[in-house]
């Protein structure tokens, strides 16, 4: 298959374990949906943060690979991740994505997840805090400030499933009725089924990541939620072992008996607390009591919806990033998808994308840049310069384009 990707004369590989290279060359994926409006604003605004901060003495030098709807105009229609889209995204380390769309029920299954898979991205971290000023359905936004650390490569989203009425769901219904006994399947002819896969290894390295994250950064709490009770054996394992993490390999003792525990952070002496919650229980905690919770440790679908609960909370999906993270590779991307009511108008909020791109600026080391980047994001709020989502529930704001959001961002930096 021909090449598409045009790799910049001037920048450079970045080589995990090595020093990052003042001209990193950064694959971005353009998306679907909004994508097309949101990814030159957040690459603007990246660069003109990067050229403050170093004077141009750093750049960063942006490299389309292609994947989701515009792979298929490119490349041929049914060639929506191509191959040298996943060479790139591991050779060069470091990597950004638009939203790409996952149709309902039937259709391609989701490049997202396909992503996360390939590259084996196994946290999705996702941080939510409050910025000043932004619209919010809470009396006290300010105190929900927790770093999301979702299961990233297993759960129901490994996509083990077969449809109703086919041939491979009556095989499996035959066998699960037949050799393993199975009788609570309450209507076998027509139901199809999916496989939850959660395991001991996958649970270890994502609560092993989060508890390191709480060191790391001095955070007060680390809460498994699961739905345990039910799911015995999967999300009941997901608690065991994230319990069984903490205590053999950060020295968390028993609080009253157990189950939860605490440790003494390392590096900074204080006491960190492990702590479980039912995902259904926790869902409602964390309106009411947000400030109990700090780092979340938590299955895949848990997880995908945590995400965008808790940042309703601090505002909205308009604002809330992520990051994909492997032991090699990252690829940062917003907690929203691709919107398509909206695709083209240059209206939607590039602030997710945007705070995505400011987790990969730390990522690299890049501190005073992404710093520049929150204290534009921060001053464009503080003037009620905004796009529509927070105009409309905004006294006196000044309702701007997605473009124009950035604008005025650059302008505060
Ligand atoms: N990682 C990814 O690539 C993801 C992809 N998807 C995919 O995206 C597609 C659409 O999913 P859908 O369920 O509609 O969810 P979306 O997140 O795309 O959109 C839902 C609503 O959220 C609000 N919203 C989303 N993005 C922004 C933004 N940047 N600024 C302001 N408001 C925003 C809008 O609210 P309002 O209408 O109130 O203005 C929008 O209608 C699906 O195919 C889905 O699979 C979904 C999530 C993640
Ligand atoms: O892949 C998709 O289409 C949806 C993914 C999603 O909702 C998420 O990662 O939060
Ligand atoms: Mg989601």
């Amino acid at each position: 298959m021909a090449s598409h990707i045009k790799i910049p004369p001037a920048g450079a590989r970045i080589v995990p374990g090595q020093p990052v290279p003042d001209n990193p060359i950064i694959p971005f994926i353009e998306g679907d949906g909004i994508g097309i409006d949101i990814t030159p604003v957040m690459i603007k605004v990246i660069d003109a943060a990067v050229d403050k901060a170093y004077g141009g003495k750093r750049k960063i030098h942006w490299m389309e690979v292609y994947a989701g709807e515009k792979s298929t105009r490119i490349y041929g229609p049914d060639e929506w991740l191509p191959q040298e889209t996943f060479a790139a995204l591991k050779e060069y380390a470091v990597s950004i994505k638009g939203p790409m769309t996952t149709p309902v029920g039937g259709g391609i299954r989701s490049l997202n997840v396909a992503l996360r898979q390939e590259l084996d991205l196994y946290q999705c971290v996702r941080p939510v805090r409050y910025f000043k000023g932004v619209p919010s359905p809470l009396k006290h936004p300010e105190l929900t400030d927790m770093v999301i650390f979702r299961e990233n490569t297993e759960d129901i989203y490994a996509g083990v499933e077969w449809a109703a009425g086919s041939e491979g769901v009556h095989k499996v219904v035959d066998f699960l009725v037949k050799e393993m006994g199975v009788r609570k399947i309450r209507f076998p002819e027509s139901s199809g089924i999916g496989i939850k896969p959660v395991s001991i290894e996958g649970t270890e390295r994502l609560v092993r990541a989060a508890l390191q994250y709480a060191v790391d950064n001095d955070r007060k709490s680390v809460t498994i939620v699961h739905k345990g009770n039910i799911m015995k054996f999967t999300e009941g394992l997901f608690r065991d072992i994230g319990y069984k993490v903490a205590q053999e390999e950060f020295g968390a003792q028993p609080i009253d008996g157990g189950p939860w525990c605490h440790f003494t952070n390392p590096k900074s002496g204080r006491e960190i607390t492990v702590k479980d919650s039912i995902a259904d229980a926790f869902l409602q905690q964390i309106l009411l009591r947000p400030a109990e919770y700090d780092v979340i440790a938590t299955t895949n679908l848990n997880g995908d919806y945590i995400s965008d609960a808790l940042a309703a909370q601090v505002g909205g999906i308009g604002i809330a990033p992520g990051a994909n993270i492997s032991d090699r590779y990252a690829c940062f991307e917003a907690t929203h998808g691709t919107a398509p009511k909206y695709a083209g108008l240059d209206k939607v909020n590039p602030g997710s994308l945007i705070l995505s791109a400011e987790m990969m600026l730390r990522h690299l080391g890049w501190k005073e840049a992404a710093d520049l980047v929150i204290k534009a994001m921060e001053a464009a709020i503080g003037d009620k310069k905004v796009t529509y989502d927070f105009a409309r529930l905004m006294d006196g704001a000044d309702e701007l384009s997605c473009s124009d959001f950035g604008d005025a961002m650059i302008a505060r930096m």
